[in-house]
């Protein structure tokens, strides 16, 4: 039975710490912020505090590799990086993936991106991953998205992937459409006031980008080498078989169907995101699945852009937005209504006559 609550084992923790550049104790600047009462403005710049993406790097996009114990991971990413290897890294874990522009089909117009992959060591499986919640948002925030991968010959990594990914998808499904953070407006109250600045909460919508998801079902060869085939040319195919590094006993048999990948993909939304692969024996699919992953990063990253230009563009209207999704009822004119809005509660005080 794999536990569905997610998790790092020490091991896996330091490595990502090492690729996170993760501090364990919060920076001296956010320190000094912190105690100046910033709270709010903080959420970026701290990994204790990080919860929403930051502007990602054009042209570069980061993957997990994620997946039960044996399911192929580290054989995946071998195969793709025969044919993807960054010509100006020695890395083991950069790959150049070109990838053809929105407007043309064709691969003319493409762009070269480079992809960095993480391959978590059978991770997220063990305990549970509220031990180290912030270097979970830490890890999703980083990572443009990821490969999923279950083997069609181990139906409990197939559970193992589906925890995964609803695991994600509640991570960023929980994630606040709007923060609230004071900002000091930069006035006198009145003539003769004292009070020359007044701190005022503005509300201002986050764009959450969204993560890509692709689930992969490997080992699907084993529907060509495993079963009453391979018995019948034992000999022949223990011979090719060890030429590929795969002795019999670790073909092993299907016992995830096409169909039931297929559904548990689109219960999770990913119906276009399912391939099965044979990253060991016929590398069917491996680079369609990287492939899909990198577009529907650079997709979703191109739409946060834009999103986020849009909220820009609206100026004080659309950064100060208080609507009834966040339960308020003050009006949206510009700094007129957001003086209103934040001052209305006062001026009944300020009304009131002296007597
Ligand atoms: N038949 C078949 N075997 C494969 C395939 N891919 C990997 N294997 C075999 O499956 C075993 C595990 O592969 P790995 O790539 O080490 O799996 P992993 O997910 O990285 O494993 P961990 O790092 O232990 O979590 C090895 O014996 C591989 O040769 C495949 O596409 N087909």
């Amino acid at each position: 039975m794999v536990n569905s609550l997610l998790a790092w084992t020490e091991d896996e923790l330091q490595y990502l710490k090492a690729v996170l550049r993760w501090k364990d104790s919060p920076s001296e600047e956010y320190k000094r912020l912190s105690d100046s009462g910033a709270n709010d403005a903080l959420s970026n710049l701290d990994p204790h505090n990080s919860t929403l993406p930051q502007e990602p790097k054009q042209e570069e996009i980061k993957i997990l590799i994620l997946g039960a114990e044996g399911v192929g991971k580290t054989t995946l990413v071998q195969k793709f990086s025969k044919t993807h290897r960054h010509p100006s890294t020695s890395k083991p874990n950069r790959f150049l993936l070109p990838l053809p522009s929105d407007s043309s089909s064709s691969g003319e117009n493409s762009t070269a991106y480079t992809l960095h992959t993480l391959e978590l060591p059978h991770p997220w499986s063990t305990t549970t991953r509220t031990t180290h919640p912030h270097l979970w948002t830490r890890t999703l925030t980083e990572y443009d998205g990821a490969l999923i991968l279950y083997s069609v010959t181990d139906p409990s990594s197939l559970q193992h992937a589906i925890s995964i990914a609803s695991a994600i998808c509640e991570h960023f499904a929980s994630l606040p459409q709007f923060s609230e953070n004071l900002v000091p407006f930069n006035k006198p109250i009145g003539r003769g006031s004292k009070a020359h600045y007044l701190h005022l909460k503005k509300t201002t919508r986050n764009v959450v980008r969204e993560f890509a998801m692709v689930m992969v079902g490997n080992k699907n060869d084993v529907d060509i080498l495993g079963g009453a085939a391979i018995a019948a040319t034992a000999a022949a195919a223990a011979g090719s078989l060890s030429g590929l590094g795969l002795g019999l006993s670790e073909i092993g048999e299907r016992t995830v169907s096409t169909k039931e990948g297929k559904e548990a993909a689109k219960k999770l939304g990913l119906g276009e995101s399912w391939f099965e692969t044979s990253a060991g024996v016929t590398g069917e699919n491996v680079d369609a699945v990287f492939v899909q992953v990198a577009r529907e990063a650079v997709r979703n990253r191109k739409e946060y852009k834009e999103k986020k230009g849009e909220i820009e563009r609206g100026g004080s209207e659309g950064l100060l937005k208080r609507d009834s999704e966040v339960g308020s009822t003050a009006t949206r004119s510009k700094v007129g209504g957001l003086w209103k809005s934040l001052t209305t509660g006062w001026l009944p005080l300020f009304g009131k006559k002296r007597g």
